[in-house]
C-alpha cells in the first residue's frame, strides 16, 4: 500500500485549466465513487479548490493507482491526458503527506497564510467519509494535516495576518483604481467570499457597496452584518442595469458557468464608460471575451499574482518558520505509519492462539463430561481467554512501540518463524 496525490493548483495550470477540473460538492459522491471503483484503488480523498484540485489515494500499487486517477481526471475534465499531463503534479508517499501538511497550513496557497485552506481540509475529510473513500490511512493523514493546519496557525506568526483571496483582491483593485471611496462598488454573490471581500472594502475606505445575488434572504444576512445602509442589496435580475452604474465590480459566485460576458456588456455600456472586473471564482463568473472590450479591464484569480509577489521575503520566512513545526507532524504520521506493518503479523498470531485455546477448552470440557455446570464452563472460558491475553500482551506492546524499523522488522520475523504463521500482507 502506497499514499500518493495527483492534482493540479495555481503553480501548475492557469485558471482556464483548473476550472475544467472543480469538482463542486454535489458531484464529489460520484467522483469518490467512481475512484474507488478502480482496480488499484482503495482509498481516495477529493480537495477541490479555486487554487488546486488534488486527489489523494492509498493505492496497492502506486503506479497503476496514479494511471487510474489520471484517467479519471481527463474524463471528467474532457481533456485529453496529453494535454492535461503537463499541469498534473504527482506525489508519493513521504512527498504527499508533507504536500498535505504544507497545503493544510496555508504555506501552498496562492495567498500565503489564508484562513479558508484549513476549513477547506476539513470538509474533505467529512465528505470522504461521508461517501466511504476515507478510511483507515486517509483518515489518519487527514487528521494529521488538520492538526498540522491548527498548529501552524496558533504557534507560527502566518495565522494572525486574516489574509485570503477576497483581501488580494481588494488590495489590487485599489493598486488599480488608487480611490476606493470614490469608487462605485458592485459585489455579485453573498457567500464567505463576498463577506470578506465587504469587510476588505470597507477597510480600505469603500463606502457605495452594492451587493447582487440570487437568493435575497442571503443578501440581507450579509448586510445585517454590516453598518446599516453601508450596503445596497439587489437580485441577480437586476444584474445589468446595477453594473452599468458600477465602476468595480466583483464576481464571486459558485456558478458554472460565466455570469457576465461581451454581449451583456456591450448592451448595457457607454463604449468610454470605464469598468473593472474582479472575479475571484472558480470557475469563472466573468467570460474572457470581455477583454475584448476596451473600455473594460478584467482581472481573474491569477492576477493576483501580482499582488503576492510583492511580498516574496515575509513568505519566505513565514514558511520556514512553520517547516520544523510540519515536519514534526511528518514524522508523528511515520511511526503511525509504520506501526501499521505490525498489523497483520499480531493479527495473525492472535488467531493462532486463539484457535489453540477453543480447541483445547473444548477437548477439556468434553473430558469434564456433563455434570458440569454452564457457569463453572463460563468460569473456564474465561480463564483460558485471561491466560492467552495476558501472554500475548506483553510481546505485542513491545512489537508496536519498537521504533526502529530494521529491528521490528526481525522481531516480527523471528515471531512468524517461531509460530510458524501465514501472515497475508494488509497495509504494507
Ligand atoms: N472559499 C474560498 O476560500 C474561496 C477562495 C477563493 C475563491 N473562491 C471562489 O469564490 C466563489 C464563491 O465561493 P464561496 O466560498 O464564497 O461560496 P459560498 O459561500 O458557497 O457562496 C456561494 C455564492 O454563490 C451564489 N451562487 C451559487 N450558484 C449560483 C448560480 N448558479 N448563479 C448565481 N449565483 C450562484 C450563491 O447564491 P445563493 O445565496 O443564492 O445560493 C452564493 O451567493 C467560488 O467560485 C469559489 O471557488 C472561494
Amino acid at each position: 500500500m502506497n499514499i500518493a496525490v495527483v492534482g493540479l493548483s495555481h503553480k501548475t495550470a492557469p485558471v482556464e485549466v483548473r476550472e475544467k477540473l472543480s469538482i463542486p460538492e454535489p458531484l464529489t459522491e460520484s467522483a469518490i465513487a467512481q475512484l474507488v471503483s478502480y482496480p488499484h484503488i482503495t482509498e481516495a480523498a477529493i480537495l477541490s479548490t479555486c487554487n488546486r484540485l488534488e486527489i489523494y489515494i492509498v493505492a496497492h500499487e502506486t503506479e497503476q493507482g496514479i494511471r487510474e486517477v489520471t484517467h479519471f481526471l481527463a474524463e471528467y475534465s474532457k481533456l485529453p491526458i496529453s494535454s492535461l499531463r503537463q499541469h498534473l503534479f504527482m506525489l508519493l508517499h513521504q512527498d504527499a503527506v508533507m504536500h498535505l501538511m504544507r497545503v493544510s497550513a496555508g504555506l501552498d496557497s496562492l495567498v500565503l497564510g489564508e484562513g479558508q485552506i484549513l476549513s477547506q481540509v476539513k470538509n474533505t475529510h467529512k465528505l470522504g467519509q461521508q461517501y466511504n473513500g476515507i478510511k483507515t490511512i486517509l483518515n489518519k493523514l487527514f487528521k494529521q494535516a488538520i492538526t498540522a493546519g491548527k498548529r501552524v496557525r496558533t504557534e507560527t506568526s502566518i495565522g494572525t495576518g486574516a489574509v485570503s483571496i477576497s483581501s488580494a483582491a481588494v488590495e489590487l483593485a485599489q493598486m488599480k483604481a488608487q480611490n476606493l471611496a470614490a469608487c462605485r462598488v458592485t459585489i455579485l454573490g453573498a457567500g464567505k467570499m463576498s463577506r470578506l471581500l465587504v469587510q476588505h472594502l470597507i477597510s480600505k475606505g469603500a463606502a457605495r457597496i452594492r451587493i447582487l445575488n440570487r437568493s435575497m434572504g442571503r443578501a440581507e444576512e450579509l448586510a445585517r452584518q454590516f453598518p446599516e445602509n453601508s450596503i445596497q442589496i439587489h437580485p441577480l435580475s437586476e444584474i445589468m442595469s446595477v453594473i452599468s452604474e458600477s465602476d468595480l465590480v466583483f464576481t464571486s459566485t459558485s456558478a458554472t458557468e460565466p455570469i457576465i460576458d461581451r454581449a451583456k456588456l456591450e448592451i448595457i455600456l457607454e463604449p468610454t464608460k470605464p469598468l473593472m472586473l474582479f472575479d475571484i471564482s472558480v470557475p469563472r463568473n466573468v467570460h474572457s471575451d470581455v477583454n475584448e472590450l476596451s473600455n473594460v479591464q478584467a482581472f481573474n484569480v491569477d492576477d493576483l499574482k501580482a499582488v503576492v509577489a510583492q511580498n516574496h521575503e515575509s513568505r519566505r520566512k513565514m514558511a520556514q518558520e512553520a517547516q520544523a513545526l510540519l515536519e514534526e507532524e511528518v514524522s508523528s504520521f511515520d511511526i503511525w505509519w509504520r506501526s501499521l506493518e505490525t498489523v497483520s503479523t499480531i493479527s495473525c498470531l492472535r488467531n493462532k492462539m486463539e484457535t489453540i485455546r477453543e480447541q483445547e477448552l473444548e477437548k477439556a470440557l468434553s473430558r469434564l463430561g456433563s455434570e458440569f455446570g454452564d457457569k463453572h464452563q463460563e468460569v473456564i472460558e474465561a480463564l483460558t481467554k485471561g491466560i492467552v491475553n495476558k501472554i500475548l500482551h506483553e510481546p505485542m506492546v513491545q512489537l508496536r512501540s519498537q521504533q526502529d524499523l530494521e529491528t521490528r522488522r526481525s522481531c516480527m520475523e523471528t515471531l512468524q518463524t517461531l509460530f510458524n504463521l501465514d501472515v497475508e500482507e494488509q497495509y504494507s
